[in-house]
């Protein structure tokens, strides 16, 4: 490991009162499955988080999920202090409180248009569009050649951005449609302003989404706050691995990581 990787594990175990731990949901709390809906967060996170969490400054959940959903999935409702910040950050759920923006126009225009645009490119009937309220994510998953099909869709749902005036932000075969102005960087960086300075930063993550989270916690260590980089290890996506500080082999791997982290 890197000795600012090292660094930013040992501030966390000298001093996890002062640690902020942030996680990805899905891929990285929850495995993937098939179907969007009937992801859970892995049978021993939840009860790994509940333990860490009177002992760590905030544990923090930032996902593409909406904050509800998330909340739902991962059995987070009775964790002490745990914040979720859906939707790439858009959205917040802290102490049972939820937090929703109304979404851009675009989003509205994007849900009348896709379903058409689907069917006039050929796409294969498995691919599918789960709508999270602030955007429409193209799942392509159960498809036979899931990854060919996203490819085919990705310059007509680029267009369709463009036109809605929305982001397109890629995932594990997925693509989503969602508001600009907010990622998971950004949505770590806000988080942590309105809290004392944090003695760690600790994020992990799994997906393309979440090197903007990677990017906040190389700038933090820039300006002197340590911070570690968990790469929850998939085939599907390897861009993380590369900048983690840590990889470890998907939820199961977290879990067993944060159950050592503070024994
Ligand atoms: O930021 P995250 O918590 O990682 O959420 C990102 C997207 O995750 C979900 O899709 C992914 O997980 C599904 C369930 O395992 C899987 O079927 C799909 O292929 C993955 O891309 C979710 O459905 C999206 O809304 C999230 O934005």
């Amino acid at each position: 490991m890197s000795a600012v990787g090292a660094d930013g594990l040992n501030t966390i175990r000298k001093d996890p009162r002062g640690a902020v731990l942030g996680f990805d949901f899905d891929g990285t709390l929850a495995p993937i499955v098939d179907d969007p809906a009937a992801a859970r967060a892995h049978p021993r996170a939840t009860q790994t988080l509940a333990r860490l969490a009177p002992h760590v400054g905030a544990l923090v959940i930032i996902t593409g999920r909406p904050a509800a959903v998330a909340v739902e999935y991962g059995g987070f409702e009775g964790i002490d202090g745990l914040v979720v910040l859906g939707q790439y950050g858009l959205e917040r759920w802290e102490a049972g409180t939820l937090t929703v923006p109304e979404p851009p126009p675009g989003v509205a225009e994007a849900r009348a248009k896709l379903p058409e645009i689907l069917k006039a490119s050929g796409a294969p009937p498995e691919t599918f569009i789960e709508d999270k309220g602030q955007a429409l994510a193209v799942h392509t998953r159960r498809c036979a050649e899931p990854q060919v099909a996203l490819d085919r869709l990705r310059s007509l749902l680029d267009a369709l951005a463009e036109r809605t005036g929305l982001a397109v932000e890629p995932g594990r075969l997925v693509i989503e449609l969602r508001p600009h102005g907010m990622d998971k960087g950004l949505a770590l960086r806000t988080f942590l302003e309105g809290r004392t300075p944090p003695s760690a930063v600790l994020y992990a993550g799994d997906d393309l989404g979440d090197l903007a989270a990677f990017d906040a916690v190389d700038e933090l260590r820039a300006e002197g706050t340590p911070g570690l980089k968990v790469c929850s290890g998939s085939a599907e996506v390897t861009a993380l691995a590369e900048r983690a500080d840590i990889v470890v082999d998907g939820p199961e791997g977290l879990v067993d990581f944060l159950d050592a982290l503070l024994p």
